[in-house]
């Protein structure tokens, strides 16, 4: 079983162990004027990996993007990207393309000038790449347009095509899908994730939006306050969250309220964990509504107790149940069930359904001390 106290560092919430990392931010700090939007952040990506840098808007993500990109300067720490520190270089030695979220194309340039814009060998060359570059992004033919007679995700593609033009070893993106309408949005999701792979290139995203987030990246950096709370895959990060900040900003969740007794063992209701918490203090546990499962039948022995369906709402994929447990009317949870699971037709209201918790899904949080 897990237990958590307090937000973890930043060393210790690395997913690996940065042996070997290709690029390495070491202690980043940075204020504006008296606010401090970055403070002591370290993190370490490896070659060819997709990072994601997710938070809630203002919690520093941008900023550190352009630190990366020489388009903001650090107050402390170092960049060094296999094995080159850049932290003083200016952009155009730090060998990055990026993609803003407006796409900032020039205007009164062709598809192909914008494409070719940093481009610097002869014209014939140039051309052949550029062919190369629309391909890639499945725009060929679209050369001699201009931007204003391209949709949203046409123009962003030309961003990227321009972003990679050079070759990059690193490819920086900030929110490039969030101009984009929600069809448009996940197809380009899927074909940037899938020419990253291809062309295997380093790449850092910065997205305010989870499940871009859990869709596209290797590892997700969670960020809050300037700060880094949790490093992981997208498994770890919704799964098994290092603390309450990620366990709330990802997905939905049950904050059930639990005592700790001295053997370790702690009490929901009529339930109990094992846990390695102290006892007294104030704890509250952590699980996913799809971990709380509505049973059919009643089974004993399986951390298994009776609750109320108080509401039920639709949620096309999923009924999600509000259901408050018999023994303690005001301990309420949530639980999602899907059709083909025995619990669904279960899911009625004021009726009495057996639900249980599956142990390992649980995570359990001291609260702050008073
Ligand atoms: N040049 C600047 N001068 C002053 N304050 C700034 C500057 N750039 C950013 N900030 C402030 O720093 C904080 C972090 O901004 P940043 O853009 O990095 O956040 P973010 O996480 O990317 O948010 P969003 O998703 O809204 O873009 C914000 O409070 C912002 O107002």
């Amino acid at each position: 079983m897990k237990s958590f106290d307090l937000p973890l560092n930043n060393q210790e919430t690395g997913a690996h162990d940065g042996s070997d990392a290709w690029l390495r931010i070491a202690n980043v700090s940075k204020a504006f004027g008296a606010s401090h939007v970055l403070s002591d952040v370290s993190l370490q990506v490896r070659k060819g990996e997709f990072l994601c840098l997710l938070g809630p808007s203002g919690c520093g993500k941008t900023t550190l993007l352009r630190i990366l990109a020489g388009l903001e300067q650090q107050d402390a720490g170092t960049i060094a990207m296999a094995g080159r520190r850049i932290e003083a270089l200016p952009p155009a030695r730090r060998d990055y393309g990026i993609v803003f979220q407006s796409y900032a194309l020039f205007p009164n340039m062709t598809v192909a000038d914008n494409v070719a814009y940093a481009l610097r060998s002869p014209r014939e060359e140039r051309m052949r790449r550029v062919g190369e570059l629309l391909d890639l992004v499945g725009l060929t033919g679209k050369e001699g347009r201009y931007p204003a007679q391209l949709s949203g995700g046409q123009q962003q593609r030309v961003a990227l095509a321009r972003a990679l033009a050079t070759s990059p070893g690193l490819l920086l993106l900030d929110e490039p899908l969030s101009a984009l309408d929600a069809k448009v949005r996940e197809h380009l999701r899927q074909e940037l994730r899938s020419l990253q792979r291809t062309l295997g290139i380093t790449t850092i995203m910065v997205t305010h939006d989870q499940d871009e987030a859990l869709a596209m990246a290797d590892t997700i950096a969670v960020m809050a306050n300037g700060r880094i709370e949790q490093i992981g895959t997208p498994e770890q990060i919704y799964r098994t969250p290092a603390t309450r900040f990620v366990a709330d900003f990802i997905g939905r969740a049950n904050w059930l309220p639990v005592q700790v007794y001295g053997n370790g063992v702690a009490i929901l209701g009529d339930l109990s964990f094992d846990v390695q918490l102290p006892a007294g203090r104030a704890t509250t546990a952590f699980c996913r509504p799809e971990s709380v499962c509505v049973e059919k039948n009643w089974r004993s022995g399986e951390n298994m107790t009776l609750a109320v369906v108080e509401r039920v709402d639709f949620h096309g994929g999923v009924r999600r149940g509000v259901l408050s447990l018999c023994v303690n009317r005001a301990i309420r949870v949530f639980a999602d069930a899907s059709p083909n699971e025995a619990g669904y037709d279960s899911l009625v209201v004021g009726k009495r359904v057996p639900i249980s918790f599956p142990a390992h899904q649980m995570c359990f949080f001291l609260d702050a001390a008073a």
